[in-house]
C-alpha cells in the first residue's frame, strides 16, 4: 500500500483549493487535494509540506488532520493521508499541475475527484 498524503488549503474566505492533474499524470484530468507519496523515513507531515513546495510553490502550515481513506484503485492501494492547511506564504505557480481552483465547501462534489478523495472531501464536507 501506497502512503500519500494531501493538502486540504483553505483560504481566508473559507475556500477549499482543487488542483488538476495534468493529462500524462495517472488519473488524467482528475481533480485531487495537492500532495504526494510519502519518502522514507519522512513524517507525513514533513512530506505534505515538501510536495506543497514542490507542486504549488507555497509553504504552508498545517492546521489538523483528517482521517486517512485507503482505496483500492484497479493496479494499486492507496492510503490517502489528508490534513487541513493554510498558506503562510507565496503564490501559486503550478508546478506539476494543469488547473487549480478555490471552491466553496458546499461545492467541492460538484467537481471529478480521484476517486480516492470523494470519501475525504465528503468528510470535509460535514465536519
Ligand atoms: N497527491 C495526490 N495523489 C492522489 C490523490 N488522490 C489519489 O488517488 N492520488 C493518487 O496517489 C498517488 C500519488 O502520487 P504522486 O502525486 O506522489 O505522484 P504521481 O502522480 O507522479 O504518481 P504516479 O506516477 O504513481 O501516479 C497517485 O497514484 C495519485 O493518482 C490526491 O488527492 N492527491
Amino acid at each position: 500500500m501506497i502512503k500519500v498524503t494531501c493538502a486540504i488549503i483553505v483560504n481566508a474566505d473559507g475556500l477549499v483549493l482543487a488542483a488538476q492533474r495534468n493529462a500524462t499524470m495517472s488519473l488524467p484530468l482528475k481533480w485531487e487535494f495537492p500532495g504526494g507519496k510519502i519518502e522514507p523515513g519522512e513524517t507525513a507531515e514533513a512530506c505534505l509540506i515538501r510536495e506543497i513546495k514542490e507542486e504549488l510553490h507555497v509553504d504552508i502550515e498545517i492546521v489538523a488532520p483528517l482521517p486517512a481513506n485507503t482505496h483500492q484503485y484497479p493496479n494499486v492501494t492507496i492510503q490517502l493521508i489528508p490534513f487541513v492547511c493554510r498558506i503562510t506564504s507565496g503564490e501559486i505557480i503550478l508546478k506539476e499541475h494543469l488547473d487549480f481552483k478555490w471552491v466553496a465547501k458546499d461545492e467541492l462534489l460538484a467537481l471529478d475527484w480521484a476517486e480516492a478523495d470523494v470519501a475525504i472531501v465528503k468528510y470535509y464536507m460535514e465536519s
